[in-house]
């Protein structure tokens, strides 16, 4: 089965409004049709941005796609600081990231938390980005697969299987993580088998074959290539090399390459 990539870009708390502004109009002029057919490509800025990079999308008819970071479990209420994802739907986002690691070890979201998100994401009609990945601890512990399978069937518990077919989950190694530190091609790859196998296991192999899998840690322009070379992974999630819009322009383009 054909899976279309997604390159995604997690600017994290970075970049004002005006700089998200200047950023997504320097990427759109360097991309054009061919690389949306071959991906899709998406910018996922802080709240703070998401009404301006809108408009922007909006406006000048982009094929870039939205998403946000996060999002509370509930529609609407008492949780002040929160964002629905109800609103985050109304500003035009398509793709919501849910359990990053950063949220998971800095905010303490457990597998239930995640959980809820996911579901609440798919019922607000957009796409989760669920993120799963072990700690250097755990790998060296020999736990990676242990850690990757629990959380990705934690994070899952109660999603059908053609909810799952239709998502994006991210295999993100902590120690990769903003460290310039990238996995293996083999060791990413592998990381993201053991997403799929878990999938298979969860809903048999046809869910596990449509899911597309994101690999997630140090992502650049120099190692994009090789890593989208491999079997199973469909995508990159791009934190710090997504700042800069020439970087992420070579890494979205990465069929050129
Ligand atoms: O969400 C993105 C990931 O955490 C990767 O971040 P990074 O590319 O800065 O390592």
């Amino acid at each position: 089965m054909s899976r279309k990539p997604v390159i995604a870009g997690n600017w994290k708390m970075n970049l004002t409004h005006l700089e998200g502004i200047q950023l997504v109009q320097n990427l759109a002029y360097h991309l054009d049709s061919t690389d949306f057919d071959k991906a899709d490509v998406a910018v996922i800025p802080p709240f703070t941005s998401l009404r301006s990079i809108q408009t922007l999308i909006e406006g000048d008819r982009l094929d870039l796609t939205l998403g946000a970071q996060s999002c509370h479990h509930e529609t609407s209420g008492a949780y002040t600081g929160e964002i629905s994802p109800t609103m985050l739907s109304a500003l035009g986002c398509s793709w919501v990231i849910a359990g990053h690691s950063e949220r998971r070890t800095l905010f303490g979201e457990t597998d239930e938390v995640v959980n809820a998100k996911v579901k609440a994401i798919i019922a607000a009609e957009m796409t989760p980005i669920l993120c799963v990945g072990e700690t250097l601890e755990q790998r060296e512990a020999g736990e990676a697969e242990a850690v990757i399978r629990g959380q990705v069937t934690g994070s899952l518990a109660g999603v059908s299987a053609e909810q799952v077919a239709d998502l994006v989950i991210a295999y993100e190694p902590i120690w990769a993580i903003g460290t310039g530190r990238t996995a293996l091609p083999s060791d990413a790859d592998g990381g993201c088998a053991t997403v799929r196998a878990t999938v298979a296991e969860l809903h048999g192999t046809e869910t596990a074959e449509a899911v597309r899998i994101q690999y997630g840690g140090s992502v650049k322009p120099g190692n994009v290539a090789e890593l989208m070379s491999q079997p199973n992974i469909d995508g990159a999630l791009v934190g710090g090399a997504s700042l800069n819009a020439d970087d992420f322009a070579v890494i979205a383009r990465f069929h050129r390459l």
